[in-house]
């Protein structure tokens, strides 16, 4: 991917109020079966509609009769939840993260991903980011090759970066479940500390049996469509770890309580994104800030893969964390001209 589309919605108040969310996919359609064009379509035609003219202070309310009402469009309506959130929390003079269960850090550590698929060039990058202080955890795009050109390219990167630098491996669905019990035991003995989405969204019962036979962690990632899914996972014990997902999830709100089922059933969470720009990342932030525990850390990494940004203020990356504001909202300074400027003709 060279280029990114961000979705942006804003929702106003009748008396001066401005709240920001963000339906960003990747790679178009290649990954989920939302698209930039999809969702602004169905916001525009179906989703807003129910929405205008009603009292915006009745989030909970607002957001049932979108459920009630619209099937699907998960990222479009992540993105309306969350603005109207961040609307919410400006009223109320709070962060966001404390309409999500209230805060329990004040920063969320942030992986990076090497996707290059060339081991000496991702592993200068890594040593890179690690000289920087951005990054000291690592993610491996893999799954395009063959199981065992992937294991020497994760291996090799692993013992170019020693035992302190924490190295895991998406492979995006992409093997059987024969290929992942080879690859796995290989990245396993390696010290590779999780696999993310090894088997296919529906193989839960193939996850299952990795999860039983590995002790490195199992990773449920594109399996995960909402707290409807994280239940039957959690009930096969088909993942050692969460990746939460705001949009995936279908809003800030049932991403929470998938987080709550992760929580109840001794499953690890890790923060993860789709690439989204400030807003979808800060919204995550907000909401992954309130975990008890967020053994992974996050990837939240999108915004520092742009060449623009959309700010007036900068996020705030460093000790290899995003550290979150502590102003109402969602907590981002916008910069309008810089949205106008990008903005797609109409
Ligand atoms: O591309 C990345 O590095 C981050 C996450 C994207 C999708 C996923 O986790 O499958
Ligand atoms: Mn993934």
């Amino acid at each position: 991917m060279s280029t990114q589309t961000l979705v942006l919605v804003q929702i106003q108040t009748d008396d001066g109020y401005s709240g920001w969310g963000e339906a960003t996919t990747i790679g178009g359609l290649k990954y989920g079966d939302e698209s930039p064009e999809s969702v602004a379509v169905n916001i525009r035609e179906h989703i807003a509609p129910l929405l205008l003219a009603q009292d915006e202070r009745q989030v909970g309310a607002l957001m049932y009769r979108l459920r009630k009402n619209i099937r699907g469009n998960r990222f479009a309506k992540c993105a309306l939840e969350t603005a109207l959130l961040d609307i919410q929390a400006q009223r109320l003079g709070v962060p966001m993260s404390e309409l999500l269960g209230g805060r329990l850090r004040d920063s969320v550590p942030v992986l990076w991903t090497l996707a290059s698929g060339d081991t000496a060039k991702d592993i200068d990058e890594a040593q890179m980011m690690i000289d920087l202080r951005r990054h000291n955890s690592f993610k491996l795009k893999i799954g395009l090759n063959s199981i065992q050109h992937d294991v020497n390219h994760v291996l090799a990167i692993k013992k170019a970066l020693g035992n302190d630098v924490s190295i895991r491996v998406d492979v995006n669905q992409a093997w059987s479940e024969l290929q992942a019990t080879t690859a796995i035991q290989q990245l396993q003995d390696g010290g590779i500390d999780l696999i993310e989405q090894p088997l296919k969204a529906e193989n839960r019962a193939g996850m299952a049996r990795l999860a039983e036979r590995f002790s490195v962690a199992i990773m449920a990632d594109e399996t995960l469509n909402g707290p409807q899914d994280a239940w039957e996972v959690a009930r096969l014990n088909a993942a050692d770890v969460f990746a939460v997902k705001i949009a995936q999830s279908g809003g800030l709100i049932q991403a929470k309580e998938l987080s709550t089922i992760a929580r109840l059933a001794g499953i690890s969470l890790y923060g993860g994104t789709m690439l989204e720009g400030a807003v979808g990342t800060m919204a995550s932030a907000q909401l992954f800030a309130t975990f008890d525990e967020l053994e992974f850390g996050s990837e939240l990494f999108g915004p520092l893969l742009l060449k623009q940004d959309i700010l007036a203020e900068p996020l705030q990356y460093r000790d290899f964390a995003l550290q979150l504001p502590t102003t109402p909202g969602l907590g981002l300074a916008l910069d309008l001209d810089k949205i106008a400027a990008w903005r797609r003709p109409a």
